[in-house]
């Protein structure tokens, strides 16, 4: 199809915009306007009845469909000058990485505001969404006038696409930083070296408490010094106060924060300044990337190996990928941080593709907490404690400190069971138990797959025993457990049911860091991150769940879990203690926690990897299918199967059986799945290129909807 520049057409004359658009088909899709659009502005369109917001990709003289059957756009939304060329990369990047159609990337990442199309219809609309954005009391004057008079800029999307405000130099009144230790001096000469190359990716691997966000502050300082921004990122919405919090006091007011809990209107306008360069310092979580931000001279990427960094559905992306791909895109650099590295990244720095930068001790000079690993096999156990972690907790409640019993499980318990027959409590759409919430006074069952809920029967709803009970343990009966055994303790929950009204995540983290708890009872939410001061004393649970799991990441992840959770005790006073109770204190990941050895560890499993040739010995696809019946989601991956091994581009790629998700059926729908592998990232990406588009046929009849996962985290 031929491209035409838009510069070079003449108004007046009809030209054929290609755009993309949020609906599942491949492609762009033809409209014809009167004059040309510059690529990265929106437009609103009709698809079939429904009007949407698409964006404009090209210009084409000759349209991709007859001329008579291509219809005209309803209007240009000229708010916002085109999106600028470099976000325009990145998105199509991922949609060819990612193997996506455009229209999937380039709008879902926007503010949602921006994607509605009845945000800028009837009487209410207002000029749109940036127009009301831009009236807001606060937005300053400048920004109103020059939305009022702005004009479409019919230009190419990469000169001075956005408008760029001046940076006001060094911040007022910055707090001064602690004095940095040896180690931090020598590793921010590091980071400032990289800078001063202009571009590269250090890994920033720092032992819990060693101040690494010290240091981002730091490097951020050099960069908002030079009149550049700097893109910080976080694994989880519940860091961002802390963090945001220390950015303001020590590099001023120019942050904006984004992530998917802020409200429509807030997300627009933090998105805006950033995007018209008035914040400096965009902190937000994976969905942050996507913002265009047109000074940017440096990413940091915090706690790298969180798992968050994954989007789960739709554009199943890795923000930290991207964030190296950007940061190499850009020529800027980019910083990973992290006490625990993905082996991705700890390989990449073994092979020297990027900086290893090491913090190897706490910032305040206290030890890492002792470790000890308390065998449950032959304890007397009082729901699910040891006598050894209840002396400790005493220990520290006599003493004043705080404690973290950390259990990674939510709810009251995983499965209600008869006492006199099998009868376990099982969702009626999914191949999972329902699980036992305690609300308020009442219990209720929940499946944490589909959502579904109901209420606890009185009795056996098969044998009509009354007696049914609670089996194992989740954070509200841990909780209740510790308010019993511990009358006079101040006990706080922190979980996804405890903190799930808007606000109260900070507000329990706050009570936490004020040490307004004695005991805190938290899933991961609390393991990582956090700076909490007077906690002395983590108990870790039922950590051998994930000791045996199918997955080839699972010891990876139960390590950096560990470590991560050890890392929150005894940051700011010594004689710091963690107690992990295991049924198997032999295994190697245990012994390699005993000595906070993470290189040791990342050595082992490394070594492991290269013998089965797993990532980051080889790259990963997995193709996944749903339909009523599993039976039919393995036939058509069995077809597809065999219709790769057909194609010549399937040399160098192994493609294994077909399976059944671990949890096959959610509400109703049956999930198997095809991984795919090859040692080199780009025999796999021909294989799928030649493949995908020939799978819709194949998935004719009862496979309601397929998809590929491009480096899959869960296998
Ligand atoms: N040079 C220093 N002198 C004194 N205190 C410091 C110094 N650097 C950092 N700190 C303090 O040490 C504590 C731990 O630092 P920080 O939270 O940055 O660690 P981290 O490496 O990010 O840890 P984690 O990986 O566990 O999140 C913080 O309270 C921080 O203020
Ligand atoms: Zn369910």
């Amino acid at each position: 199809m031929p491209l035409k520049r838009p510069a070079g057409a003449v108004s007046g004359e009809t030209v054929y915009l290609a755009v993309a658009l949020d609906v599942p088909l491949p492609g762009l899709f033809d409209y014809s306007h009167d004059r040309p659009v510059a690529p990265g502005v929106r437009v609103r369109v009709m698809f079939g009845r429904r009007a949407m917001v698409g964006m404009v990709w090209a210009v084409r003289d000759v349209p991709g469909v007859a001329a008579d059957r291509v219809r005209p756009i309803e209007a240009v939304l000229d708010d916002l000058p085109p999106m600028p060329a470099d976000w325009l990369r990145m998105a199509e990047f991922a949609a060819h990485y990612y193997h996506r159609p455009l229209g999937e990337v380039l709008l879902p990442v926007l503010p949602p505001s921006l994607r509605k199309p009845a945000a800028y219809t009837g009487a209410r609309s207002a000029g749109g969404p940036v127009c009301r954005a831009d009236r807001r009391p606060g937005a300053s004057r400048a920004v109103r006038k020059r939305a009022a008079l702005e004009t479409p800029v019919d230009g190419d999307a990469g000169t001075d696409a956005a408008e760029v405000a001046p940076p006001t130099g060094n911040p007022a009144s910055a707090e001064d930083g602690p004095t940095l230790t040896d180690a931090q001096v020598r590793v921010l000469a590091g980071l400032r070296d990289l800078l001063a190359a202009g571009s590269g990716v250090a890994l920033l691997h720092g032992v819990t408490g060693s101040g690494k966000t010290e240091l981002y502050l730091r490097l951020a300082q050099d960069v908002l010094a030079a009149g550049r921004q700097v893109l910080l990122l976080v694994p989880e919405i519940n860091l961002t106060p802390q963090l945001e919090h220390s950015v303001r006091a020590r590099l001023g007011d120019r942050l904006a924060v984004i992530h998917s809990r802020l409200s429509e209107g807030d997300r627009l306008r933090a998105w805006l300044r950033a995007s018209r360069g008035q914040a400096d310092i965009l902190l937000g979580t994976r969905l942050a990337l996507f913002t265009p931000l047109p000074r940017l001279g440096l990413i940091v990427v915090d706690e790298e190996h969180d798992a968050s960094y994954k989007q789960q559905d739709g554009l199943r992306y890795s923000a930290r990928d991207l964030a190296v791909w950007r940061g190499h895109d850009l020529g800027i650099p980019v910083v990973l941080g992290s006490a625990t590295p993905s082996l991705e990244t700890w390989r990449h720095a073994q092979e020297g593709n990027y900086r290893l930068l090491s913090l190897p001790d706490r910032a305040q000079a206290q030890p890492l907490p002792e470790i000890r690993l308390v065998d449950t096999r032959r304890a007397r156990l009082e729901q699910g404690f040891t006598p050894q972690l209840l002396d400790a907790l005493d220990a520290r409640l006599a003493q004043g400190g705080q404690s973290l019993v950390f259990i990674n499980r939510r709810g009251y318990a995983p499965v209600l069971r008869c006492a006199s027959c099998a009868w376990v409590s099982q969702c009626r759409r999914c191949t999972a138990h329902m699980v036992l919430h305690r609300m308020g006074s009442r219990h209720v069952l929940q499946c944490h797959h589909c959502g579904d809920a109901m209420p606890v029967p009185r009795a056996c709803p098969d044998c009509g025993d009354p007696d049914i009970q609670p089996m194992g343990r989740g954070t509200q009966r841990v909780e209740e457990f510790l308010a019993e055994r511990f009358p006079g303790a101040r006990i706080l929950r922190i979980d996804a049911d405890a903190t799930r009204l808007k606000g109260s995540a900070e507000a329990l983290f706050a009570r936490a860091h004020a040490g307004e708890a004695d005991i805190l009872v938290g899933t991961q939410m609390v393991s990582k991150g956090h700076d909490f001061a007077r906690l002395g004393l983590v108990g870790v649970l039922n950590a051998d769940a994930m000791l045996f799991s199918q997955d080839f990441r699972a010891p990876e992840r139960l390590f950096a879990q560990l470590m991560q959770v050890a890392g929150r005790a005894g940051r700011r006073q010594g004689g710091a203690q963690v107690i992990v109770q295991t049924d198997y204190p032999e295994q190697a990941i245990y012994q390699a926690l005993l000595q906070h050895d993470y290189v040791r560890f990342a050595a082992y499993a490394l070594e492991e990897r290269r013998d089965l040739g797993l990532p980051p010995f080889s790259s990963q696809a997995l193709l996944t299918a749903q339909a009523v019946r599993v039976r039919d989601a393995l036939d058509f991956l069995e077809a597809a199967r065999a219709l790769a091994q057909s194609l010549p581009e399937s040399a160098g790629v192994r493609i294994h059986d077909p399976v059944p998700l671990r949890i096959v059926r959610v509400a109703r729908v049956e999930r198997a799945q095809l991984l795919f592998e090859s040692d080199g990232r780009g025999a796999l990406h021909r294989l799928l290129r030649a493949l995908l588009p020939c799978l819709d046929e194949a998935a004719r009849g009862a496979v309601q909807h397929w998809g590929i996962e491009i480096d899959p985290q869960e296998i």
